[in-house]
C-alpha cells in the first residue's frame, strides 16, 4: 500500500508539443494519500485514462516523476510498480475456471497455496461469485466476467494501489449500484489506495472520499463530493457537478453597483469590492440551483424574475427564470408555492461565488 505522488508531471503524445492544448496532462503536481478511496472524475477525452496509465507504468510521461511512497518509479515497468488495474472490459482468460483466474495473480507472485485459496474464497464471497467459481470463464455472463476481473484486481492484499478505469461501464445498471457499494465495503475491510475513473459524478461520489475533477488535462478541483457541490474552485466544476449545473453570470460594476447583463444584482460589500478588483473581462459570479432564493411576492433586496418554465420532477421542481439576457435555474422543494409569472430571487452571499477567468477568488465577507 502507499501514498500515490505525481510531481511536475505532465504528458503529449505528439512528439513535439508546443501550446498547452497539445498535452493530454498539463504540468500537475498532485498526491493521493495512502489508503484513501479516490475518484477521477471528468468528461471524455479530458485525460483521466492517460493518468491512470502514467501511475501503472503503462505509459511513460513526456516529463515529471511517479512517486510511490516517496520513491520514483518513472523506470519501472508495471510488473514492478506492485499496482492492480481493472479496465472497462473484462481482461481474463477465457479457458480458466473463474477460482483459477482469481488464483492467477496471487500464483503469479509465488503465494502459498493456503493463503491463494483463502483469499479466492473472500474475494468470490464478496462478488458473488462463489456458485461460479468451478464455471469455466468463457460460459459467464458479461457481467460476471467483469466481476472476475474486478477480482482479479482486488485478490492481492499487498499490492500499492488499485486503479480502475470505468470498470462497470458494461455492467447492468442494477448491479452496478450493489458493485458500487460492494467496492466500498472492500476499500474499508482491506484499506488500498483505490482511484476509480468514471465520467459519472453520482458514481464518484458514492465510491469516493475525495474526488479529483479533470478539466482538459489538470485536476481544477480535489475534494469532498461536499465541497465540490458547496464551493466549486472552477466554473467547470459548478457545471459538471450538480444536476441542473451551477448559474454563471457575466457582472461588472456600473456606479458603484454590481449589474449582470442590464440588472442590478445586490450583493453585499466583499462581492462588490471584489468584482471591481477583478483584472479581467471574463468575471462571473456563479450561484447553485438549490441556493437561489425564491419568492411568489417582492421582497427586499428581490429581484425580478420572468417564470418561463416549471419542471415538477415530485420531490422538488426546478423553474427555468429570466432575468433581461441572462436564463437562471432555481429549485424549490415541492412543499414550496411556485410562483407563475413573475418571482422574486435573492442570491444569499455565501452561496456566491465569483469566477475570473473561470476559476474561484475567495472573498472576504466581512
Ligand atoms: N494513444 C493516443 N495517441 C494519441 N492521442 C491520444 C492517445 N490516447 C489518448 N489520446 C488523446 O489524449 C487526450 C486524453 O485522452 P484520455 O483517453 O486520457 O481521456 P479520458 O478522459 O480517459 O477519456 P475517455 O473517458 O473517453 O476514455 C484525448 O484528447 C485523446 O484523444
Amino acid at each position: 500500500m502507499a501514498e500515490i505522488a505525481l510531481k511536475s508531471l505532465a504528458h503529449s503524445y505528439l512528439a513535439n508539443p508546443g501550446s498547452p492544448e497539445d498535452y493530454a496532462i498539463r504540468e500537475m503536481t498532485h498526491v493521493w494519500q495512502q489508503g484513501g478511496a479516490y475518484a477521477l472524475l471528468g468528461p471524455s477525452g479530458c485525460g483521466k485514462s492517460t493518468l491512470l496509465n502514467i501511475i501503472s507504468g503503462l505509459l511513460e510521461p513526456s516529463s515529471g516523476e511517479v512517486l510511490f511512497d516517496g520513491q520514483v518509479v518513472n523506470a519501472l515497468p508495471p510488473e514492478e510498480r506492485n499496482i492492480a488495474q481493472v479496465f472497462q472490459f473484462p481482461v481474463i482468460y477465457d479457458t480458466m475456471t473463474v477460482y483459477d483466474n482469481l488464483a492467477f495473480p496471487l500464483r503469479n507472485v509465488g503465494t502459498p497455496a493456503d493463503k491463494v485459496h483463502e483469499r479466492v474464497l473472500e474475494v468470490a464471497d464478496v462478488l458473488d461469485l462463489t456458485p461460479q467459481l468451478k464455471r469455466k470463464a468463457k460460459n459467464l455472463s458479461a457481467d460476471e466476467k467483469q466481476k472476475v476481473s474486478m477480482g482479479r484486481g482486488l485478490v492481492r492484499d499487498d499490492v500499492s494501489a488499485i486503479l480502475f478505469d470505468e470498470p462497470l461501464t458494461v455492467i447492468d445498471p442494477q448491479l452496478k449500484w450493489k458493485l458500487r457499494r460492494k467496492l466500498k465495503e472492500i476499500h474499508q475491510r482491506f484499506n488500498i489506495t483505490m482511484v476509480y475513473v468514471t465520467h459519472d459524478q453520482l458514481e464518484a461520489s458514492t465510491f469516493a472520499d475525495k474526488i479529483a475533477v479533470m478539466y482538459e488535462g489538470q485536476v481544477v478541483q480535489f475534494g469532498t463530493p461536499r465541497e465540490l457541490f458547496e464551493r466549486p474552485a472552477h466554473t467547470f466544476v459548478g457545471y459538471f457537478i450538480g444536476s441542473p449545473g451551477m448559474n454563471l453570470f457575466d457582472v461588472r460594476v456600473r456606479d458603484g453597483e454590481v449589474i449582470a447583463d442590464d440588472t442590478v444584482i445586490p450583493v453585499g460589500r466583499g462581492i462588490h469590492d471584489a468584482v471591481a478588483r477583478a483584472r479581467s473581462n471574463n468575471v462571473r459570479l456563479g450561484i447553485r440551483p438549490e441556493f437561489v432564493e425564491v419568492h411568489g411576492t417582492p421582497v427586499e433586496a428581490g429581484i425580478e424574475a420572468v417564470v418561463e418554465d416549471v419542471q415538477d420532477l415530485g420531490t422538488y421542481s426546478i423553474l427555468s427564470l429570466r432575468l433581461g439576457d441572462i436564463a437562471l435555474k432555481a429549485r424549490i422543494d415541492e412543499d414550496s408555492p411556485v410562483p407563475s409569472k413573475s418571482a422574486y430571487i435573492r442570491f444569499p452571499d455565501e452561496w456566491v461565488g465569483l469566477y475570473v477567468d473561470e476559476f474561484r477568488v475567495e472573498i472576504d465577507h466581512e
